[in-house]
């Protein structure tokens, strides 16, 4: 079993790159497979979720070639359209092969996706999108088959804003015939590139990024290369790491409006916050006002920012109170960090939290930003040795983590 071990008490310090985003990636794969020929995606991450999903699309008959932070997908020689093994089950973002496979071949059998289970996430959203363009969906032994005889455009009014729903729906319609509107559709910059991406293999998507996404179906999809937005959650992480160690870090290769929600919240606890074209200068204080937070869709305060916030809050004087709009018990970090000494309280959807003496301890990462949360409370204590296992699960999302902290001054190594 693998353990990170973390040494805090030491400000982080320099310049941090970061990678292309996971939650863009992870739908941008297999959206790369309904095109004819090859595609090339640049700005990479190199995540367990992505060799995952490399493995996929073997599996599934593409060749996919992934080195540095290039992934060429060459989906000419598709076969199966079957996925029912335990890869899919390793991540949420497979049901994603479920609009791609669709609408490039009508047809998709694919088991019930995984991912963090940090609580339950229905995919009800994208079956009633489905079933609006025409198919067919049964739930046979812990699999989703779906078929459509002939996918046509629909008006889809979504019950609950959801990211997953939107993109799974509009790579269907990108294939179907006639025009889809999507009302109600999340607005996240992840669905954009999504959609930047299709549109450059020669889909027809207009308002991606607004509530109403207009996709007029088109007859066939070309190879393309396209660049991978930064991955604004990892951004956040370092930004909140930075405030927590009272540190003073550049995030750069960023895009700051990404950023905007968490922005205002670090101002508003009193973190010096500088913005440049492509990166974000956070310098930390020696206190911080408490704040309140709401996570909400976007542009909302972002859910997976939700936890690393939390571990922050424990150093602002007086008490903070932090609610999860989107996903209510995704509260899986708090009895860690608890364990860690933080003084927090769990009240229906919201976590009340005190000004804290973090202590080092040997806790466990449960999900993947829950992870991040302890990283970051073992960057802040004092003295002793914080001892975190769950470490595949940071491995999900956050691209050469150790390297990156240890380039910012950070006492951070892995341990068998
Ligand atoms: C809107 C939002 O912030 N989405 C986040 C969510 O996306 P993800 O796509 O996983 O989740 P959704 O956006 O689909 O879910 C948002 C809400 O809608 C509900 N729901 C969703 C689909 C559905 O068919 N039925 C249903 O009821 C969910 O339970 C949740 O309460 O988690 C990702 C990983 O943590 C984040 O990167 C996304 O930013
Ligand atoms: C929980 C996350 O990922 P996933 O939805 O892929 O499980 C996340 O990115 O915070």
């Amino acid at each position: 079993m693998e353990k990170l071990i973390v040494t805090g008490g030491k400000p982080l310090k320099g310049t941090i790159r970061i990678s292309g985003a996971k939650n863009s990636a992870v739908a941008l794969i297999p959206t790369a497979l309904m095109a004819d020929s090859t595609v090339v995606l640049d700005n990479m991450p190199v995540l367990r979720d992505i060799t995952t999903y490399k493995s996929i699309l073997e599996d599934l008959g593409a060749r996919v070639n992934f080195s540095e932070d290039q992934m060429v997908i060459d989906p000419s020689s598709l076969q199966s359209i079957e996925m029912i093994d335990d890869n899919v089950k390793q991540l949420r973002a497979s049901y994603y092969l479920m609009g791609a496979l669709l609408g490039k071949f009508g047809e998709a059998v694919i088991g019930l996706p995984g991912g963090c289970d940090f609580e339950p996430r229905p995919i009800d959203q994208h079956i009633k999108g489905f079933e609006a363009l025409g198919a067919e969906v049964r739930n046979e032994h812990g699999s989703i088959h779906i078929k459509a005889k002939q996918l046509v455009g629909n008006k889809i009014y979504l019950d609950v804003v959801s990211h997953g729903a939107t993109i799974n729906i509009m790579l269907a319609a990108a294939r179907a015939k006639g025009t889809t509107i999507i009302e109600n559709a999340a607005k996240e910059p992840e669905i954009i590139d999504v959609a930047t991406l299709l549109n450059a293999m020669g889909a027809k998507i207009k308002g991606a990024g607004t509530g109403t996404i207009r996709i007029e179906g088109v007859e066939e999809l070309k190879g393309c290369r396209h660049s991978i937005i930064p991955d604004r959650i990892q951004a956040g992480t370092y930004m909140i790491a930075a405030a927590a160690t009272k540190g003073d870090v550049l995030v750069d290769n960023i895009i700051p409006k990404h950023m905007e929600a968490l922005t205002a919240k670090l101002e508003e606890m009193g973190v010096e916050i500088h913005e440049l074209d492509e990166g974000i200068r956070v310098i930390g204080k020696p206190s911080y006002n408490s704040i309140d937070v709401k996570a909400l869709v976007y542009p909302g305060f972002a859910t997976d920012l939700q936890s690393p916030m939390t571990t922050l809050l424990t150093q602002a004087n007086g008490v903070s109170v932090l609610t999860d709009y989107v996903f209510n018990s995704r509260f899986k970090h708090i009895p860690e960090l608890i364990r860690m000494g933080a003084k927090i309280k769990l009240e229906d959807r919201s976590a009340v939290i005190e000004q804290s003496d973090l202590q080092s301890a040997k806790v466990k990462a449960t999900d993947l930003r829950a992870g991040a949360s302890l990283v970051i409370a073992g960057l802040t204590v004092k003295t002793g040795r914080t001892e975190i296992t769950g470490v595949e699960y940071i491995d999900r999302g956050y691209d050469n983590l150790v390297d990156n902290l240890k380039q910012l001054g950070a006492d951070v190594w892995r341990e068998s």
